[in-house]
């Protein structure tokens, strides 16, 4: 691995020797990575090199996908999460998901974020976790008059802000985006980059992109993945954000981001 992370910044995710398998195939093969605090990484890289599948790797998501299994070890504040010991549905609490189409609940507004947080337990008072949510998501200004309105109603740019309320509410550490912005308009798309430039004061957010500028804007770090001649995804490089697309060190980081290649 070839990387530039600072050893002054907090690793909160470490990924060593990871290898991830459906099945018998062996979709990502060897990641080594670390991934730092309250900074926003990219993974960035071809279609079907398992950037999602890597992402998925990171909250217990591909449990869910019959055969899927992983080899190596994934440390978040320094636990394995794949440990027998511990409770998948906790690390995917501290460990949110907003996925590339906006999912709302069929339900009102204010349901979308009491849900999860009502079966989390939360004692506390609802109208105030709703509200701070949704200010946190930026949203709470666009809404506050309609919050027993359907979130079905919303637009999608909305309706991804929703989303992210919903993941924060549940109080995560770190929030993973698969492609968040794939499915909106350039102006819906600057409003989640800057949100996640405000959400990373407060927590650590990794994305999957296939966006280059989305990656060179937005992000602190990016990591490059590519395709082997097994089609086992594998991750060339890693580093600052700047350097990857300025002075990549690989010729395959250096063919993809100037178009060449992907
Ligand atoms: N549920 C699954 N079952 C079997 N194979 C899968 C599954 N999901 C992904 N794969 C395979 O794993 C590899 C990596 O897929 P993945 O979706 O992680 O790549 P990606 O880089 O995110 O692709 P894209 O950019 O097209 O979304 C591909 O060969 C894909 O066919």
């Amino acid at each position: 691995m070839t990387s530039q992370t600072p050893n002054n910044s907090e690793v909160i995710i470490h990924v060593q020797d990871l290898s991830i398998y459906y099945s018998a195939f062996r979709a990502v093969k060897n990641v080594n990575l670390e991934i730092l605090r309250n900074k926003i990484t990219a993974i960035i890289g071809p279609s079907g090199c398992g950037k999602s599948t890597v992402l998925r790797s990171f909250n217990r998501m591909n449990d869910f996908v019959q055969g899927a299994h992983i080899e190596g070890k994934i440390l978040f504040h320094g636990q394995d999460i794949y440990d027998p010991a511990i409770d998948p549905v906790q690390v995917r609490q501290m460990i949110g998901m907003v996925f590339q189409r906006p999912n709302p609940f069929p339900k009102s507004i204010y349901e979308n974020i009491a849900w999860g947080a009502r079966i989390n337990g939360y004692k506390g008072n609802m109208d105030d976790l709703v509200e701070n949510t949704l200010q946190s998501a930026a949203l709470w200004d666009e809404v506050k008059n309609d919050l027993k309105k359907s979130a079905l109603a919303l637009s999608g740019g909305q309706q991804q802000r929703l989303c992210i309320a919903r993941a924060l509410a549940v109080k995560p550490e770190i929030i993973l985006m698969d492609e968040p912005c794939s499915a909106l308009d350039p102006i819906a798309t600057l409003k989640i980059e800057d949100l996640m430039r405000t959400l990373s004061e407060k927590y650590t957010i990794i994305i999957v992109t296939h966006n280059m500028q989305q990656a060179g804007r937005a992000s602190d770090y990016t990591a490059f993945f590519t395709m082997d001649d097994d089609r086992a995804g594998l991750m060339v490089e890693y580093g600052d954000t700047s350097q990857i697309f300025t002075r990549p060190r690989d010729k395959r980081t250096e063919d993809y981001i100037t178009g060449r290649f992907g």
